[in-house]
């Protein structure tokens, strides 16, 4: 018996095709809304994005930045006043409504508060859009059946959504938007109505989908630890642009733009305590005149997170470094963190010292005169 798994990805893959390298492209997108009187709001300003096939690709922002414009700009829910939107290869917007209802297909979409019909089955959820397509009972049921299984739900496929948790919801969203056999799922929000443990075993679904079934994922969110957990890649949106985008570890660790860092401040704190900061002045006010002492901010990624940097570094000038807070954690398999040493010793052994950090490719700024904490506009690189 194949299982689930196995029969979605052999009935996805039946209809695949070729895949482009570009599942999503967007080339100089703007979206107005008509706002009050004459007026227009412009919610999306010039994007430019190129989402790959096969990606998991984040889009984060604060409320009000764009996301959802954008990610209905993408199945063209929302037409852009200018610009072109491609998906798979076809150019959306230069399609006909005929030819852009066939093109939509290829596009599922699953939503922040699940959009289940009350009066289905979680089944009759499922197989809906595959009725509304035409096909005959056998065939949905060959359809349905190894989605529900995919997504855990087999055994409730009787019960209606008032009968079923949130996370269950949420199943049967992703089933159903996998219903048409998308290329790609665009995702708005689909965590954001859960507690922490149902969104992590959400994602957890969505990431064996993008993994084991090849499909493309948009995930719209404005929580960091969602693009921590499974995106591959992340655009940050402020005021209708995308401001910054990059691989995730690369975003996480040197973010360039505010808004990033304050949204990695979620997971990564820049912030010391202040009885940390006391803790450093009264160090660096008894120490010998012949010594200097040093807050650093060290932000460490990938492959240099593991190597013993500072043990060496401490052993081999002689100095001394004080752990004094931070936070390791792993993105996309690679450790990355923040810590803050306190380092003292002879000025030119500290310098040396800093200088061998930097040497094995961690981020060094030095914190030590900067006022209320570890603010980095105030930070010396
Ligand atoms: N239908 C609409 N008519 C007019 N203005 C709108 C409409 N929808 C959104 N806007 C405006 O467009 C801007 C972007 O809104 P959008 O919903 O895309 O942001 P968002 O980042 O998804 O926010 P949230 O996380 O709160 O959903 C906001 O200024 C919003 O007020």
């Amino acid at each position: 018996m194949p299982s689930g798994l196995d029969a979605a990805r052999a009935s996805l893959a039946s209809g695949a095709g070729l895949v482009p390298v570009s599942a999503i492209r967007l080339e100089g997108v703007d979206l107005y809304y008509p706002g009050p009187g004459k007026t227009r709001v412009q919610a999306l300003r010039g994007i430019d994005l190129d989402i790959r096939a096969g990606e998991v690709f984040g889009i984060i922002g604060r409320s009000g930045a764009g996301k959802s414009s954008l990610v209905r700009t993408i199945n063209l829910l929302n037409r852009p006043s200018a610009g072109r939107v491609t998906v798979g290869g076809t150019e959306l917007t230069a399609l006909n409504a005929l030819g852009l209802r066939i093109a939509r297909h290829e596009i599922g979409m699953v939503f922040q508060h699940f959009n289940l019909l009350a009066s289905r089955t979680v089944y009759g959820n499922v197989a809906l859009p595959l009725e509304l397509a035409g096909l005959d009972k056998a065939s949905i049921r060959a359809r349905v059946e190894p989605l529900l299984d995919l997504v855990g739900l087999a055994a409730l496929s009787g019960r209606f959504p008032s009968q079923i948790s949130g996370g269950q919801k949420q199943r049967v969203g992703i089933a159903r938007a996998l219903a048409s056999q998308p290329k790609v799922l665009l995702s708005d929000e689909a965590t954001s109505a859960l507690d922490p443990e149902t969104t992590r075993s959400i994602l957890a679904l969505l990431a064996r989908i993008n993994r084991e079934l090849g499909l493309t994922i948009v995930l719209i969110t404005h929580q960091m630890q969602v693009i921590k957990q499974i995106a591959h890649r992340v655009a940050v949106m402020e005021g209708g642009q995308v401001v910054e985008q990059g691989p995730v570890v690369e975003v996480f660790t040197h973010p360039q733009q505010a808004i990033t860092r304050s949204l990695i401040e979620e997971i990564l704190p820049r912030t010391l305590p202040p009885s940390v900061r006391e803790q450093v002045a009264s160090a660096r006010a008894g120490l010998p005149r012949t010594h200097v002492g040093r807050l650093l901010r060290l932000t460490m990624s990938g492959v240099h997170a593991d190597r013993p940097v500072l043990s060496r570094l401490v052993r081999q000038y002689g100095v001394d470094m004080c752990l004094l807070h931070g936070q390791m954690d792993a993105i996309q398999g690679q450790t990355m963190g923040v810590l803050a040493v306190y380092v003292t010793g002879l000025a030119e052994s500290v310098d040396a010292a800093v200088q061998g950090i930097r040497d094995a490719g961690v981020r060094v700024q030095d914190v030590t005169d900067a006022t209320s904490d570890l603010d980095l506009t105030a930070a010396q690189e």
